[in-house]
C-alpha cells in the first residue's frame, strides 16, 4: 500500500489513506542552490512491536546537496529503507525533522518531488511496460501527447527502447528493474530514491545497470539516494557513501568519494578505488564492533 503510495497510484479502498492530489505540482521547492534538497535533522524513529519497541533510526542527521549520488550501506537491520521510507512520507519519524525540496516529506510526495525504485521491480503483469509506465501519468491527470512523450524519453533513458509494447513477463529480470526505473523516472522529478533495485540480480547483469545508472544520473543531473548491501557498487556509483550501523540504527561515517565522475567499470581496480572500499569495510566493522 505505502508502495502504491510512492508511486503515485491509489490506495486500495477500505485503506487509510492520503488523498491523492491530480495536479501536477503543488508547491513550488523552496530551495536555492546551496540549501540541501533532503535536509535530515536528529531524526528518530522507534517501531512499537509486541516484541518490545525497536529503534530504527536514532539521531540522524544528513545534508544531500543537489546532484548527489548518495548511498546507504550497513547491515541487515541498520535502518537504511527505514530512512528512505521517511524521506519519501512512507514513514513517520518519531523524533526530528527531515525536509525535501524545503517541504515536509508529505508535501514532497504530493509535489511529485522524488520517484521511488523498490527493490523487486513491482511491475502490474496484466499491464505492457508502457501501460505500467503510464499509470501514474494516468492518475496524475497527464494528457496523452504529453505521457507518450515522457513515455518514450525515459524508454530511451533505460535502453528500452522497442520494449514498451512487452508485458513484463517477456523480460528479464534486469530489463523488469530497468522498466521499473522508467516509472520511476516518468515524473521527472529531480530525486530519485532507490531502495537495493539490483539487490537480487547476477553480477553481470548488476554491473551493466551499474553503469547504465551512472551514465543515466551524468544525463539527467538528479539527485540520488541509493541503498546497498555492496561496498564495491557503493563505491561505484556514489559522490558520498553513508555507513550505517544497527541496534539502535544511527550513521557511523559519512566517506566522500573522491573518484573521477566519469567511472569505468574496471575502476574497481585502480588504487585509489580499493582505499576506499576499504574505509568503507573499516567503518562497517566498527560500527560492529561498537555492538560487542
Ligand atoms: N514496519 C515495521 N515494524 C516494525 N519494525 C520494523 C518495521 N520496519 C522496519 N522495522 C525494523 O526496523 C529495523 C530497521 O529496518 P530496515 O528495514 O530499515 O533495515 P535495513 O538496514 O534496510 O535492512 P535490510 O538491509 O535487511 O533491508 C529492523 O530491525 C526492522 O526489523
Amino acid at each position: 500500500m505505502a508502495e502504491r503510495r510512492a508511486l503515485g497510484l491509489p490506495a486500495r479502498p477500505g485503506w487509510k489513506q492520503h488523498r491523492i492530489c491530480r495536479t501536477k505540482t503543488v508547491g513550488a521547492p523552496r530551495v536555492n542552490e546551496n540549501t540541501p534538497v533532503i535536509q535530515a535533522r536528529n531524526l528518530d524513529l522507534t517501531f512499537e512491536t509486541n516484541d518490545g519497541p525497536i529503534h530504527a533510526l536514532q539521531d540522524v542527521s544528513l545534508d544531500i546537496m543537489k546532484g548527489d549520488f548518495v548511498s546507504f550501506i550497513g547491515p541487515s537491520g541498520c535502518g537504511k529503507t527505514t530512512f528512505l521510507r521517511v524521506i519519501a512520507a512512507l514513514e513517520e519519524p518519531t523524533g526530528g525533522t527531515v525536509t525535501v525540496n524545503g517541504m515536509t516529506p508529505d508535501e514532497a510526495r504530493r509535489a511529485r518531488a522524488y520517484g521511488y525504485v523498490f527493490q523487486a521491480a513491482g511491475l502490474y503483469p496484466w499491464r505492457t511496460i508502457e501501460g505500467n509506465i503510464r499509470l501514474p501519468l494516468e492518475i496524475m491527470g497527464f494528457e496523452r501527447p504529453e505521457m507518450r512523450e515522457r513515455i518514450d524519453r525515459v524508454l530511451q533513458l533505460v535502453d528500452l527502447e522497442g520494449f514498451g509494447k512487452k508485458f513484463p513477463w517477456q523480460l528479464s529480470g534486469g530489463m523488469q528493474q530497468r522498466a521499473s526505473i522508467a516509472r520511476a523516472l516518468a515524473f521527472d522529478a529531480d530525486i530519485l530514491l532507490m531502495d537495493e533495485p539490483f539487490g537480487a540480480l547476477d553480477e553481470i547483469v548488476r554491473d551493466h545497470l551499474n553503469e547504465q545508472l551512472l551514465r543515466l544520473w551524468d544525463k539527467t543531473s538528479k539527485t540520488i539516494g541509493f541503498v546497498t548491501h555492496s561496498i564495491p557498487e557503493a563505491v561505484y556509483l556514489s559522490t558520498r557513501i553513508v555507513v550505517m550501523s544497527p541496534r539502535p540504527g544511527r550513521i557511523t561515517d559519512v566517506i566522500e568519494n573522491t573518484l573521477p565522475r566519469d567511472r569505468p567499470l574496471d575502476i574497481r581496480d585502480t588504487p585509489e578505488f580499493l582505499e576506499i572500499a576499504h574505509r568503507v569495510r573499516e567503518g562497517l566493522r566498527a560500527g560492529h564492533a561498537y555492538e560487542d
